[in-house]
C-alpha cells in the first residue's frame, strides 16, 4: 500500500469503507474514512487492502482488476450491479447478483442471437455465454459438459437455470414442439416441488440435475431430469412465515367449481397442512399461477384425466391432515378417530381410493409379525397412542406426497422422451446455503449438501488449477483456501459422523433429541467445526441448552441447527400396515404410485426390521 493512497478497510458495521490510513498500530491501523472525515475508526492491519485509483471504474472479468482482493472484488460487483450490469465474469466462471426485478431486454431473444457462437469474453458477461461455452465445448470435445450453479437460498439458481434451458433449447433446438416442453416442464415441477420461504417465495425445496440431450449433429432432442430428495417435513409443518408446496394453495385457489365440489376442496385455512404459514402473499397470486400451470401441464402434453389424478391425490392428503385422534378411553391404551374427523376420514379415503374402515384401522393400530414365543409369526393388531398416531397420518401424508412428487418428475420426463443422443448438457441445481434464526434438520441437510459442493469447486478450480500452473512451471504464487474435508467428515464419516449417530439414535428402543445431541457433542468435543450453542454470537442461540443443539462452522458460515425433531424428521418409515393398505389402493393412480417406487420392496424389508428409515442417509448416498 502506498503512503496517502485510498485503503479498502472493514468497518465494524457497515462492511468496506473506503479511507486513508491515518495512524499504524502493533496489529492495527486507523483509518479515517473519505466520506466522513475525522470518523476514523480502528481495522486489523491484514484486512486492509490496497484499493483501485478509480473505484467507481468497474470491469468486465474480476481477474482484470489491477489489485486483486476480497474488498476490489466486492466493489467490482457493487459498482456493476448498480448500473444493472448483474453477470460478472471470475475467467470461466459466472458471477450473478439477483436483480429482484426484470431488467429490460437483458433475457429477450434478440440477446439470445447475440450470444450465439460468441466465444468468452468477446460479449459483456451473461449466463448466455456460459451455456454457449458449454454447447461449444461439448461440440468440439464431443463430450457431455455440466453447469453446476451454487448459492444461497433465493440467489436466483433456479431462474438462471431456466435462463440456459431457454438459450439452448431456442438456439440449438430444432424449432420442434420439443423445445418448448422442456422450458414448460418448469412451472409444472415448480408447482409441487416449490414453496414460499422467508427466503425466497418460490424456494426450490428439491435438488435437480436437468440434462438438454443432443444428438450428433449437435441439435436439442430431448431432455431429462433427475431430482434430489423433496424437502418432505414440510408436507406436514412449515416454519412461521413459510408455506407448504404451492399446488395445495393454488388448487384450493383455482380449481373449477366441479372440482372443488368433487375433491370436498375449500379455502386452504379450513385445511392443517395448508394454514400454519400465510395464506396471501402480496407476491404470489395462487389462482394466476393454477391458470399459468393448467396451460403449462397441457403444452407438456398431460391431459384431463391424468391432471384430476394428479389434482385427486393433492386433496387426499389435504383431507389427510385434518384427521384427529382422542384417547380411545378403552383399557387397550389407544386412540380412536374423533367423531368430528368421520367426513374428512371418508373424503380421504374416497380420494385416495381406500376402504374408510380400512383407512380407520391402519391410522390408530399397526399390524406387527411376532418373531419369538410358541406363536412365532402370528400377526397381532397393536393399538396407537394418539401421538403414535398422529405420526402414522403424517408419515402417510408424506410418503403419498413424495411417491406424486415423484411421478411427476417421471411424468416431465416422458414429456420430451428421445431414443438416443450423442451428449448431453447437464445443469445442477441444489437448494443452496441456508442459515435462518432456528435451524432444524432441513438446513442440516441441504448445508451438508453445499458443503460438498464447495469441496468439489475447491478441488476442480483451486487445487487442479494450481497444480496445472505448476505443471506448465508458470511461477504463480499458491493460493491458500479453506479445505472442508473436516467439515464434510463431521457430517458424513462412518460411525462417529453425525448423521451416523444420529442412525444409531433412531434404532435404539427410547430415541431422543437430547440424548443424541449429547453423544455428538461428546464424541467431538475439541472438533473445530463444532461448539455448542453457547458459544454463538447471537444471544438469541445462547439460550438453546448444550442437549438442544450445536454449531457448526461451515465454509459459508457458523450455523447454529436447532436438534428439536431430528430423530423424528430423520425417520422415513411408514409402518408396514399403512404401506400395505395404499399400496393396494383401489384407485389405480394412487396404487400405481407405490407399485412404481424403484425400491420399495427393499424399503419395506428394512422398515419392517428396523422400523427406521434415514432420511440422512438417503441424502448422503444422493450426494456420492
Ligand atoms: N436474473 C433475474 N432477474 C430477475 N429476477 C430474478 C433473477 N434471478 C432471480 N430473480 C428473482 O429472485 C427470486 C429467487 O430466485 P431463485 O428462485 O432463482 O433463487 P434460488 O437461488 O434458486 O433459491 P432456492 O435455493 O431457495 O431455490 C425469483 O423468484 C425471481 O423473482
Amino acid at each position: 500500500m502506498e503512503d496517502g493512497k485510498p485503503v479498502w478497510a472493514p468497518h465494524p458495521a457497515d462492511g468496506f469503507q473506503l479511507g486513508t490510513i491515518v495512524d499504524i498500530g502493533s496489529d492495527s491501523l486507523t483509518i479515517e474514512p473519505l466520506k466522513q472525515k475525522g470518523k476514523t475508526f480502528l481495522a486489523a492491519i491484514n484486512q486492509v487492502f490496497p484499493a483501485e485509483d478509480d473505484v467507481n471504474k468497474h470491469v468486465e472479468d474480476n481477474c482484470s482488476l489491477m489489485y486483486l482482493n476480497e474488498a476490489t472484488l466486492l466493489n467490482n460487483i457493487r459498482v456493476r450491479y448498480s448500473k444493472d450490469k448483474i453477470y460478472t465474469f471470475v475467467a470461466n466462471i459466472l458471477i450473478a447478483v439477483n436483480p429482484y426485478y426484470d431488467i429490460p431486454k437483458l433475457y429477450s431473444p434478440e440477446t439470445i442471437s447475440q450470444y450465439r457462437g460468441r466465444s468468452l469474453g468477446t460479449l459483456p458477461p451473461h449466463v448466455y455465454a456460459i451455456a454457449d461455452k458449454a454447447y461449444r465445448d461439448m461440440k468440439v470435445l464431443k463430450m457431455s459438459q455440466s453447469i453446476i450453479v451454487s448459492g444461497e437460498s433465493g440467489a436466483g439458481k433456479t431462474e438462471n437455470t431456466k435462463f440456459v434451458l431457454k438459450y439452448l433449447t431456442t438456439s440449438y433446438g430444432t424449432g420442434q414442439d420439443i423445445d418448448e416442453r422442456i422450458v414448460e416442464a418448469n412451472p409444472l415441477l415448480e408447482a409441487f416441488g416449490n414453496a414460499k420461504t422467508v427466503r425466497n417465495n418460490n424456494s426450490s425445496r428439491f435438488g435437480k440435475f436437468v440434462e438438454i440431450h443432443f444428438n450428433e449433429k449437435n441439435a436439442v432432442v430431448g431432455g431429462f431430469v433427475s431430482h434430489y430428495l423433496l424437502e418432505k417435513s414440510r408436507i406436514c409443518r412449515q416454519s412461521k412465515e413459510e408455506r407448504n408446496y404451492h399446488i395445495f394453495y393454488r388448487l384450493c385457489a383455482g380449481a373449477t367449481e366441479d372440482i372443488r365440489q368433487k375433491f370436498h376442496l375449500s379455502s386452504p385455512d379450513t385445511f392443517r397442512h395448508a394454514k400454519l404459514g400465510p395464506l396471501k402473499d402480496p407476491l404470489l397470486d395462487d389462482q394466476g399461477d393454477f391458470n399459468r400451470m393448467s396451460v403449462a401441464m397441457k403444452k407438456i402434453g398431460l391431459d384431463d384425466t391424468e391432471k384430476l389424478d394428479l389434482f385427486r391425490v393433492v386433496a387426499g392428503v389435504l383431507h389427510l391432515g385434518n384427521i384427529d385422534f382422542e384417547e380411545a378411553g378403552s383399557t387397550s391404551g389407544g386412540c380412536a378417530i374423533k367423531n368430528q374427523s368421520s367426513q374428512t376420514l371418508e373424503h380421504c379415503a374416497e380420494l385416495l381410493g381406500l376402504e374408510e374402515e380400512d383407512l380407520r384401522v391402519s391410522l390408530t393400530s399397526r399390524v406387527m409379525l411376532t418373531s419369538a414365543g410358541g406363536a412365532k409369526g402370528t400377526v397381532i393388531k397393536v393399538p396407537l397412542k394418539v401421538e403414535q398416531a398422529n405420526n402414522a397420518r403424517d408419515a402417510l401424508a408424506k410418503a403419498v406426497y413424495s411417491r406424486l412428487f415423484d411421478h411427476v418428475v417421471t411424468r416431465v420426463n416422458q414429456c420430451f422422451p428421445f431414443d438416443s443422443s450423442a451428449n448431453f448438457i447437464g445443469v445442477l441445481d441444489i437448494a443452496g446455503f441456508e442459515y435462518f434464526e432456528h435451524n432444524s434438520f432441513e438446513q442440516f441437510c441441504i448445508n451438508y449438501c453445499n458443503e460438498k459442493l464447495q469441496q468439489f469447486f475447491n478441488e476442480r478450480i483451486l487445487k487442479e488449477e494450481q497444480e496445472l500452473y505448476q505443471r506448465e512451471g508458470l511461477g504463480v504464487n499458491e493460493v491458500h483456501y479453506v479445505d472442508n474435508q473436516d467439515c464434510i467428515d463431521l457430517v458424513e464419516a462412518k460411525v462417529l459422523g453425525i448423521l451416523d449417530i444420529l442412525d444409531e439414535e433412531n434404532r435404539l428402543p427410547q430415541p431422543s433429541d437430547q440424548h443424541f445431541t449429547d453423544t455428538v457433542h461428546n464424541k467431538h468435543k475439541d472438533h473445530f467445526r463444532l461448539t455448542v450453542p453457547r458459544k454463538s454470537k447471537l444471544a438469541v442461540h445462547r439460550n438453546v441448552r448444550d442437549d438442544e443443539g450445536f454449531i457448526i462452522r461451515h465454509f459459508a458460515g457458523a450455523v447454529c441447527y436447532e436438534t428439536t425433531k431430528f430423530v423424528e424428521k430423520n425417520n422415513d418409515a411408514l409402518h408396514m400396515s399403512l404401506e400395505s393398505l395404499v399400496s393396494e389402493s383401489k384407485d389405480r393412480f394412487v396404487r400405481e404410485l407405490f407399485e412404481n417406487s424403484s425400491n420399495s420392496k427393499d424399503m419395506k424389508q428394512k422398515a419392517g426390521k428396523l422400523g427406521f428409515i434415514s432420511v440422512g442417509n438417503k441424502f448422503k448416498v444422493g450426494f456420492r
